[in-house]
């Protein structure tokens, strides 16, 4: 049973997840304090450019079923990431993380 749960929540190791975070903070996203989440903010020209990243980010989402809790204001994208049937950050957060990244970087 414990051997299923691992494999099907992608627990980080300790290690993994000491190197991840020390990735994750240095392009921007910072640990929550209430929750094991990560959260970093997004700031575009407009909300043209704002949309068309989260439209990219939601398809992502979609195709791993692992979805983001975001807020939009025009230009804005707050994004919080955290594995919900976990309760705590995983590698689908690590790889959606990254997938956002390079997604903001190329708008
Ligand atoms: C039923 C469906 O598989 C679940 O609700 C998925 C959908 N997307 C999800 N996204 C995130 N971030 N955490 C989850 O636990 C989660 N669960």
């Amino acid at each position: 049973m414990l051997a299923l749960l691992s494999s099907q929540s992608h627990w980080l190791t300790t290690e993994e997840r000491n190197q991840v975070l020390l990735d994750l903070k240095s392009s921007g996203w910072s640990e929550l304090g209430e929750r094991d989440a990560i959260y970093k903010e997004f700031n575009f020209k407009n909300f043209n450019q704002a949309f068309g990243f989260m439209t990219r980010v939601a398809l992502q989402a979609e195709k791993m079923n692992h979805h983001p809790e975001w807020f939009n204001v025009y230009s804005k994208v707050q994004i919080t990431l955290i594995s919900h049937d976990c309760g705590g950050l995983t590698k689908r957060d690590v790889k959606l993380a990254q997938f956002i990244d390079k997604a903001a970087a190329s708008v």
